[in-house]
Parts: structure tokens; sequence; C-alpha cells
């Protein structure tokens, strides 16, 4: 750990409620200066707004915050950040339209009026000192999700930060971003940061933290220990509590990276090679759109049963080739066929009424209206797909609504609750419980398990299981290539808007890696 151990945090006897649901309770934990702490726990489990707190975003009901030996007065973002106390949230939260050094300067102390060329000047020593890739004069819109979260972590840094965190760093980012991130956080430490972490992989907790501690049901159950005296199995075993229902041995292994049996998915057996397809895109070309790459020729057939994994670094083309099997992407030539039907000009209601679902990249934004309630999110899917509106029966929706949120196992305390007062996760959930139904035929996956913690993510590996043996087509996009070779039946890499390689299990990590960075091409 550290050379010293004094106490930069310092929570006493912490509590929040948001109505009837108490987020934290009575939570007392102390933190050493100068050492990297994970902070785990399910989705709901208070971490949020456990980091909320901290940074002086939310004023506990009951309880106190010590920074560096002095007493928070409650909920004053000012005085944290005075104290030195900086959160990067899960969602970022930079203005698109603004240049790096735009963003940067908004999160300084500011008074001081600059020229562009002074204020990209300035900012670019900054960035440089961080040695962060970034140039200061690009828009943020711009720059791919790992720059975005680099310049993100600069601007916190532009005070003198003691105590960093990172709320979910990892959620956005491909192994080898995590990694990188990594390092700047050993960089931080070494140069006497105090840094939070929020995470949820226990293979990356064990890799980078000095000491774990775990939230369930708002409640700290553990911490801080050290990393090097708890093992994966121990803290999976903490973070779900004795009455959840355990993980099967694969799903654990996955999960927690403590045993050797990833990567070794061997194909399905329910998996009909002659039944004909239920996705077939022929030679798709679309129009840049402004939304990463445009699709240049690309073929892809999903056969009833079968999960197909779309690997590739962020930003090569992933969102249009949703956009597109959306009917939101304008395809220029090429046709997509759905069960043997052409609907490459058919709209996203004609196309839903055909089977397809879609969980979307951005939940906040494309899967959900937060201002909405949670029935009437879940409900939208009858409306989607063109229900009449005097046959929907607002008492029924909303017990279909909480059979189906009960069965993912949603935290939430009514269905009349709006949607934004739910943790990411659950939100997240609330959309799988909408899109996986009975009537799916296709469906498309965009990152379903980002953000949600290793109970949720073995239930969504099931549920895409269970839909793949109701012979549905899957295709599953993700940053995690763990989770893409595990489950997937065939990958296809996707490099600047085109298919640059398909395999087939057994998976190696290295060839696909390679087409994903453009090293070489198919196999
Ligand atoms: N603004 C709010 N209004 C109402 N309830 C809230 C609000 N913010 C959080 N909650 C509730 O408090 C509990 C803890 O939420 P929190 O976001 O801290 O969990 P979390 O551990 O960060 O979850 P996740 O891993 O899903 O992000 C949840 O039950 C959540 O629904």
């Amino acid at each position: 750990m550290s050379e010293t151990t004094a106490a930069v945090l310092d929570c006493h006897d912490v509590t929040v409620r948001f109505g009837d649901v108490v987020a934290l309770s009575n939570v007392s934990v102390s933190f050493a200066s100068g050492a990297i702490h994970a902070v785990v726990g399910q989705n709901g489990a208070g971490k949020t707004t456990f980091a909320r707190v901290i940074a002086g975003l939310i004023d506990p009901d009951e309880g106190s915050v010590r920074i560096s030996g002095r007493d928070m007065p409650k909920g004053s973002v000012n005085d944290a950040r005075r104290a030195g106390v900086e959160l990067v949230h899960q969602s970022f939260a930079l203005p698109p339209s603004f240049t790096v050094a735009e963003a940067m300067q908004f999160g300084g102390s500011g008074g001081k009026l600059y020229t562009r060329s002074q204020l990209e000047r300035r900012w670019q020593a900054h960035l440089d000192a961080l040695n962060i890739n970034v140039k200061a004069g690009q828009r943020i819109r711009d720059l791919p999700v790992e720059s975005q979260q680099s310049v993100e972590i600069a601007r916190a840094l532009v005070t003198d930060a003691k105590l960093l965190i990172l709320d979910e760093p990892t959620a956005v980012l491909s192994p080898e971003g995590a990694e990188k991130l990594f390092q700047r956080i050993r960089h931080l430490k070494s140069a006497g940061v105090t840094i939070i972490l929020i995470l949820h992989k226990i293979r990356e907790v064990l890799a980078i933290a000095d000491t774990v501690s775990v939230l369930r049901g708002g409640k700290l159950v553990e911490g801080p220990v050290a990393c090097s005296g708890i093992d994966a199995d121990k803290l999976s075993e903490l973070i779900i509590g004795p009455s959840a229902r355990p993980l099967d041995e694969d799903d654990r292994a996955a999960l927690t990276g403590s045993a050797s049996s990833l990567h070794t998915h061997v194909g399905v057996s329910g998996k009909d090679g002659a039944a004909p397809p239920i996705l077939d895109m022929k030679s798709v070309s679309s129009a840049p759109d402004g939304d990463g790459p445009p699709l240049t020729d690309v073929s892809l057939a999903i056969r009833p049963g079968e999960i197909v994994g779309v690997a590739g670094v962020e930003g090569n083309g992933q969102r249009t080739l949703v956009r597109a099997l959306s009917a939101l992407a304008d395809v220029e030539s090429g046709t997509i066929a759905l069960d043997g039907r052409q609907v490459t000009t058919l709209p996203l209601q004609g196309r839903r009424i055909a089977g397809l679902r879609v969980i979307p990249f951005e939940r906040n934004v494309e899967g959900l209206s937060l201002t909405s309630s949670l029935w009437e999110n879940w409900s939208a899917r009858k409306l989607l797909q063109g229900s009449l509106l005097s046959w929907i029966r607002p008492s029924a929706l909303r017990s279909e609504c909480k059979s189906a949120l009960d069965a993912w196992d949603v935290r939430y305390a009514t269905v009349a609750q709006r949607a934004g007062s739910l943790s990411g996760g659950n939100a997240q959930k609330v959309i799988l419980s909408r899109e996986m139904d009975e009537d799916a035929r296709l469906i498309i996956a965009a990152q379903p398990t980002r953000g949600l913690d290793i109970g949720a993510t073995a239930f969504v590996w099931n549920a895409l299981d269970q839909a793949r043996r109701r012979n549905c087509g899957i295709l599953l996009i993700s940053s995690d290539l763990d989770e893409i070779m595990d489950i997937c039946d065939r990958v296809v890499v996707m490099l600047s808007g085109r298919i640059a390689g398909t395999f087939e299990p057994p998976y190696d990590i290295a060839r696909i890696g390679a087409a994903m960075t453009g090293v070489t091409h198919d196999r």
C-alpha cells in the first residue's frame, strides 16, 4: 500500500434515503491516502450514491463526511472540490459541441478571459503533461469514447485533486482501453492521488486496487480489505450475498476470471446450419451519417438459434450497423431481409412487427424516456409495434410490467416511478425485459451487459441463451472480448465500416485482436 496511512476519507454513519428507498444505510468507512480503493456491489447497492455523497452532490439524511481530517459541510460540491475531491461520472458530461480546450476551461476555475489559441495552448500543455494523446482544438463529439474519458479525467485533474473518484470507468472501454486507464491510475497513485474506483468486474478489482469494499443493499458488508488477502470467489460471494441464486460454475469462472474455462465456446447444439437465415444482409453500404464510418459492402447472415458477435474497437461502424438494421441509417445499396422478407426500405415499426428487437447503445438517450414512468417505458414496445391505443389498458400494462420487472429482478419501488430514478444497471434491465420477449425473432444487443453487476450479467447471458434456444437470431455487439468469445457461435470483426474478419470457435484472441487493429484481414 502507500507510505502514508493517514485517512483521506472518513464516512461516519452515512444514511441516504430517496422516498422509501434506503440507498445507503449507516455506512462508516475510512480510506487511507495514496492508495487505490475499489468499491463494488450489485446494481442498486448504493455505489453511485456513495460517490455522490463524498463529492458533495448529495446531502446525506444522517451521518458525516471528513476529507483529510476536515469535516465537510453537508452536500456542498464547492467545499468538496476545495478539499480536493473530484468525481468522474458514469455517463460523461462533456458538452459534445465544445472543443477539448473549451471543455477543460469549463471545468477549471475560470476568471480570466483567453483567446481561442491561448486557451488551446494552455490546455494542450496540461494534456501533454498527463500523456493524453488528444488535440486541444478537437471537438468532443469527434473523439472516440476512450479519449472522451481521458479528457474527463484530465478535466478532473485541472484543480489540485487529492481524491479522484471514477464511477464505472471501464464500462465504456475496450480491454486495451481499460489497461491504458489502469496505467494512468497507477501513475496518479505514484503522484500521491488517492483513487476510488467503482467497478463491476472482479478481475479488474484484483488487477488494479489495493483495497476493496463491498456494498450490498445500501450497507457496507465488507471492507476496506486488502485485495492481496481476498480471492475472486470470496468477493463474488460477498457481492451477491447468501440469499441470492448462486451462479453456475461457467458463469462464475467467466465473470471472476477465477478459472481457465474462458473462450471454450464450441457452438450450440440447436443451431441448424441448413435453415434459411433470419437476418440476411447483402452488400449493404450506407451514407455517412455523423455517427461513425458508413457501412461499406457489409454482408452478414444470422441463422435461427445462432449468436453472432461483433467485435471491434469502438467507432468502427458498429453503431451504423445497428442504425441500418433499425431503419435509422440511410442504406445506399445492398439489401436487408428478415425471415426471407425484404425490409431494406421498411421503417422500424414494420421491422418490429417482423420480430426485430433492439437493445441500443445509449440506454439513457435511445432506450428510455427518463422522465416517463417505468410502466410507460416498458409499454412503449406495444406502441412501437403499432397497437391501437384503444386496445391498450393501462392497468393491464402496469401489471404486465410489474411481472416482467420482477422476473428480471429489477430493483424499483413502484412501476409509476420515473425511469430516471433507477440505478444505471436497473435501467438497463428495464430495456432488456422489454426487448427480449417471446415474439422476438432477431435481437440486436448492443453492449447488453455494460454496467451490469455479476449476477445480472449472468442473467443476461442466460436470457440470450434462452432466446437462442427459442430459435431467435442474436447479434451481440460488445467491447468485452471475453463476453463475445464466451457466448458467440461466430464472431465478425468490424473495422472502418467493413467486416474485416470472420472467426469460429475455438477462438484465437490474438487473431481477433489483430483483425480489430487492421494488422491482418480475414482468416
Ligand atoms: N435520484 C434518485 N431517486 C430515487 N431513487 C434513487 C435515486 N438515485 C438512486 N436511487 C435508488 O437508490 C438505490 C441505489 O442506487 P445507486 O445508483 O447508488 O446504485 P449503484 O450501486 O450505483 O447501482 P448501479 O451499479 O446499477 O449503477 C437504488 O435503489 C436506486 O434506484
